[in-house]
């Protein structure tokens, strides 16, 4: 486990002295935020948290950050202890130091930024030198509402995510399309994993993901 860390986001030369601390606990799914800086992880985690959408100038994380939140998944509460990284290169060698501890990694791209999208086979490279080798891994393509915007069509997301055999969604941290989903989906595959969903033996989250998706054109967005 590394040392304290920086949390939180830069304010510039006004920012406000950050706070230091670690996540800690470990009666909880840990699950990590991962993905390019701006893609959108913040504004996912504040949504899936409070249902609220972080609008304005864009500020982005220093080092690492957590929230819980506790979700119902058949009848049982699972608590949530969800990491929230920088995306910023600079901050690379703190958030490393996290991934062995995460069960669950949700790494975004944004459809509207290709490079985001074309760094996904290098975030995975790291994920694998890194993180457990069983750790739940799903792809999202977030910023779904922003269609007039989009330079990644939903097909390249779900090819790239069927070549990593790993779950996909396109999301909207704006909307909440989603959101929800995903962690629910990441809660029921590493409950199933615990051996506590014997009235679900053959679960399989690609099939949930896919059975519960709403899809961004079926859509009106605010
Ligand atoms: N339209 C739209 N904008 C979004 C969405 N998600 C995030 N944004 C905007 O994208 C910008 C970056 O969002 P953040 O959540 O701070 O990005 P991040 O991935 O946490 O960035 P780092 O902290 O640098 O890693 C902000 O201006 C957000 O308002 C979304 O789903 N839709």
């Amino acid at each position: 486990r590394a040392g304290p860390v920086l949390l939180g986001k830069a304010v510039g030369p006004l920012a406000p002295t950050p706070r230091l601390c670690a996540p800690s606990g470990n009666s909880q799914l840990l699950v990590m935020l991962l993905g390019d800086s701006g893609v959108g992880k913040t504004c996912f985690l504040i949504q899936f948290k409070d249902g609220a959408f972080l609008s304005g100038a864009f500020i982005a994380t220093v080092g690492i950050d957590f929230r819980n939140k506790v979700v119902t998944v058949d009848g049982m509460r699972v608590k949530l202890q969800i990491w929230d990284t920088a995306g910023q290169e600079r901050f690379r060698s703190v958030t490393h130091a996290y991934y062995r501890d995460a069960q669950a990694l949700l790494l975004l791209y944004d459809i509207t930024n290709k490079a985001s999208f074309d760094n996904i086979r290098a975030w995975l490279t790291e994920i694998h030198e890194y993180a457990q080798r069983d750790v739940v891994i799903m792809l999202l393509g977030n910023k779904a509402d922003m269609s007039s915007e989009r330079v990644i069509r939903s097909e390249d997301g779900e090819t790239l995510a069927r070549e990593y055999g790993v779950p996909f969604l396109e999301t909207s941290a704006k909307t909440g399309m989603n959101v929800e989903l995903a962690f629910l989906a990441i809660a029921k595959e590493l409950k199933y994993r615990a051996g506590q969903s014997a009235d679900e033996p053959s679960f399989q989250i690609r099939d949930y993901v896919e059975s519960q998706k709403k899809r961004s054109s079926c859509c009106s967005f605010v």
